[in-house]
């Protein structure tokens, strides 16, 4: 559905964004992750139109942004990341505005503001000031403009900036009914967000495209953890599909009474679960003692770190 490809984007001598290339197909909740200053605004205020490329292209479906960015911007709902809502409007008097902007016809306009509210859950709110609103009810009418002429791709931008837990709760519920009937990109550098509602992940880090990965096939591991109390090498050596075995420390162990309990080794192998049976029968045959043997898991908190250099590879 979505077609990005070599996008960049420069600012004077500052690459924000550097030959990012990606799809995501129709349906997909995903979740672009970076630091702050990592190129994600900048993306997504191209994918909007709303700022142009230096080069590269995006494409949503046979439409291409350029030539055809108002047929495309009437199929996005876009959430910036500090949305301006007028204080002194009333929700609803905010939302006939914004169905103007949209190019609602007159005649549909209470009804799709009525739909709007609905979903975003702003009933109690509609005739309120916005300024007498929480920052979460700001933020749904925030998703209730973006969401006014029915986008089939709704792009959020930071949802959950500022919320506290109960908000940000609420708002991760709004996401998931969106993702009902749109596609939806969120843009976040809170990792929990991406956990709690995507199912793929971005990543960015100083503008480049890192990872681009469903949040399952991260989780699953490529690497085994092995603590022995003995040397490990001799034994491993006889499994023939293991290749890679990365000795990371050996300590001598202490009990809890600082008397010493013997050597602690500890590897990551470079191979799948598949290979523990085999891997735990060269050991006992060698009477290695096992102190751990499991799939060694990646979480996307630990591949964040990785990607942006704050822990080890590996
Ligand atoms: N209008 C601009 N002029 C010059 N540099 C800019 C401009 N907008 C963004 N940048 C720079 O481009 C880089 C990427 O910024 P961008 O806002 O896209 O990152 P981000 O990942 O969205 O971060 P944040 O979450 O802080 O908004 C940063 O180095 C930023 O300083």
């Amino acid at each position: 559905m979505i077609q990005v490809e070599h996008l960049t984007r420069r600012y004077g001598e500052v690459t924000a964004v550097d030959d990012v290339s990606f799809s995501i197909g129709s349906g997909e909740v995903v979740g672009l992750l970076g630091h702050n200053g990592a190129g994600k605004t900048t993306i997504m205020k191209m994918l909007t139109g709303y700022l142009e490329p230096t080069s590269g292209s995006i494409r949503v479906d046979h439409l291409t942004v350029g030539p055809d960015t108002r047929q495309i911007q009437a199929r996005i709902g876009y959430l910036p990341e500090n949305c301006p809502v007028w204080p002194e409007m009333t929700v609803i008097d905010f939302l006939h505005y914004q169905a103007s902007l949209h190019g609602i016809p007159e005649n549909e306009r209470t009804k799709a503001i009525a739909r709007a509210i609905q979903r975003a859950d702003l009933k109690a709110k509609a005739t309120d000031e916005i300024q007498t609103l929480s920052r979460g009810y700001r933020q749904r009418v925030g998703v209730a403009q973006a969401i006014l002429h029915q986008p089939d791709i709704v792009i959020l931008d930071e949802p959950t900036n500022g919320l506290d837990p109960t908000q940000i709760h609420q708002m991760r519920d709004l996401i998931r009914e969106l993702s009902k009937t749109a596609t939806v990109i969120v843009s976040t550098h809170i990792l929990q967000e991406v956990q709690a509602v995507c199912e793929r992940v971005l990543i960015m880090r100083a503008g480049k495209l890192v990872i681009d990965k469903r949040l399952d096939e991260l989780r699953e591991s490529d690497r085994i953890r092995l603590v022995t109390g003995a040397d490990a090498r001799p034994a491993l050596e006889r499994v023939a599909r293991l290749s890679v075995v990365e000795p990371i420390r050996t300590d001598s162990g202490r009990d809890s009474q600082g008397q010493s309990s013997g050597q602690r080794y500890e590897y990551r192998l470079l191979a799948d679960e598949t290979l523990l049976p085999e891997i735990a029968s060269q050991l006992v045959a060698a009477n290695v003692p096992i102190l751990n043997l499991s799939p060694d898991e990646r979480d996307l908190e630990r591949v964040f770190a990785e990607v942006n250099g704050e822990v080890e590879h590996g």
